[in-house]
C-alpha cells in the first residue's frame, strides 16, 4: 500500500503493559503430554533451520539439508504414528554463498531456501548494493529473502525513507517471499518497534522479523507482542495477513512453545502454520527432537545425541 503515515504517526505503546501481558501469556495455558507432543511438531514444521556462521562449509550445509529433511528420527515418528506425515522444518537458512550447496543436498525436496540479504546483519551498505544481492539470492536459488532493515531510519523517524528501502527490497525481490529483520535489539523504544513494523508491512513484507541474531538482545516475547499487535492491526485494516518470524537465542522447546501460545492468543490458529509463523533458529530443532524421544520413551537423552546436522 502507499506510504501513509497518519496510520501509525501516534502509536504509543504503554511498555508497562506489554510487559505484564508477555509475563502472564505463557501462564494462560498448559500443554502437556500428547498435546505437547503435537504442538512440538508444529512447532518443528515452522522453523527455518538456520546456519549464519563465518565458518559454514558445504559439508555442513548439506548435513543441515538432510536434518531439514529428516528433522525427527524415525523411529520416534513410528511411535508417535507420524512416520507418514513427511514432517518436514519450513525452509533452510544460508548466507547467499551457500545457496547452491543447498539446492543441490534439497533437490526435490520443496523444502525452500531462505537467504539472508542486503548487508546482514548490520545493513548498512547502500541500497544498490542491496538490490544486488537480492538478485542474485533470487538467481541462485533462494525462494526467501531475509532483509534486514537500515536501522539509522528508524532511530532517525525516517519512515517515509524506509519505507522507500524495503519498497525497493519488495520489488527486487519479485516472486520471493520477503521477510524483513527489524533487528529490535538496536530499535530504543517499543513505539519505535511498532511504527518500523507498519512501515515494513505497508512497503510490501510478507513476514516482519525480529532479529538476525546477531544482536545483543535477539527475540523477547515483549517485542513479539508489539510485532505481533501491529500484524493484528494491520490486517484488520487492510485485510492482508502478515507472517511473523521471531529469531535468534530460541534453543528450547519451552520457549518454542511460549512462542505459540503467544501467536494462538494474539492472532489466532490462523497463524499457526509455515505460511504465516516461523522460528528462525540453529539449535532448536535439537532440543525438540530431545523433547519427543522424552515423550516417546520417558527418558531424556543427552542433548549431544541430536546434533543439528
Ligand atoms: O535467523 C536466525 C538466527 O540467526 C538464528 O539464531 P540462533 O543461532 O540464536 O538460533
Amino acid at each position: 500500500m502507499p506510504f501513509d503515515a497518519n496510520l501509525f504517526k501516534d502509536i504509543n505503546i504503554n511498555k508497562s503493559a506489554v510487559e505484564r501481558r508477555a509475563a502472564t501469556l505463557s501462564g494462560r495455558r498448559s500443554v502437556k503430554k500428547q498435546w505437547q507432543a503435537a504442538w512440538l511438531l508444529k512447532a518443528l514444521s515452522c522453523i527455518d533451520l538456520t546456519t549464519l556462521a563465518g565458518d559454514d562449509t558445504k559439508s555442513n550445509v548439506h548435513r543441515l539439508c538432510a536434518k531439514a529433511m529428516s528433522p525427527v528420527r524415525h523411529d520416534l515418528l513410528k511411535a508417535m504414528e507420524m512416520d507418514n506425515a513427511n514432517i518436514t522444518v519450513a525452509a533452510v537458512c544460508v548466507y547467499h554463498n551457500l545457496i547452491a550447496d543447498a539446492v543441490e543436498a534439497l533437490g526435490d525436496s520443496n523444502i525452500p531456501i531462505a537467504a539472508v540479504s542486503t548487508g546482514f546483519p548490520a545493513g548498512n551498505i547502500p541500497l544498490k548494493e542491496k538490490i544486488k544481492q537480492i538478485e542474485l539470492s533470487v538467481a541462485a536459488g533462494a525462494s526467501e529473502i531475509d532483509i534486514v532493515i537500515s536501522r539509522n531510519l528508524v532511530l532517525e523517524s525516517n519512515w517515509n525513507a524506509l519505507y522507500d528501502e524495503v519498497a525497493a527490497c519488495r520489488k527486487a525481490c519479485g516472486e520471493a517471499h520477503m521477510k524483513t529483520i527489524l533487528a529490535t535489539g538496536e530499535i530504543p523504544t517499543y513505539s519505535k518497534v511498532a511504527k518500523a513494523s507498519w512501515v515494513s508491512m505497508m512497503a510490501g513484507s510478507d513476514f516482519i522479523k525480529t532479529s538476525t541474531g546477531k544482536e545483543s538482545v535477539n527475540a523477547t516475547i515483549p517485542i513479539s507482542l508489539v510485532m505481533i499487535r501491529a500484524i493484528r492491526e494491520y490486517h484488520e485494516l487492510t485485510g492482508y495477513k502478515v507472517g511473523f518470524k521471531p529469531a535468534g537465542g530460541i534453543s528450547k522447546a519451552k520457549q518454542a512453545l511460549n512462542w505459540l501460545i503467544l501467536i494462538k492468543e494474539e492472532l489466532g490458529n490462523e497463524w499457526l502454520n509455515p505460511e504465516l509463523f516461523r522460528f528462525g533458529a540453529s539449535s532448536l530443532l535439537g532440543d525438540i527432537e530431545r523433547q519427543l524421544e522424552h515423550y516417546v520413551t520417558g527418558r531424556y537423552s543427552a542433548a549431544f545425541r541430536h546434533p543439528m546436522a
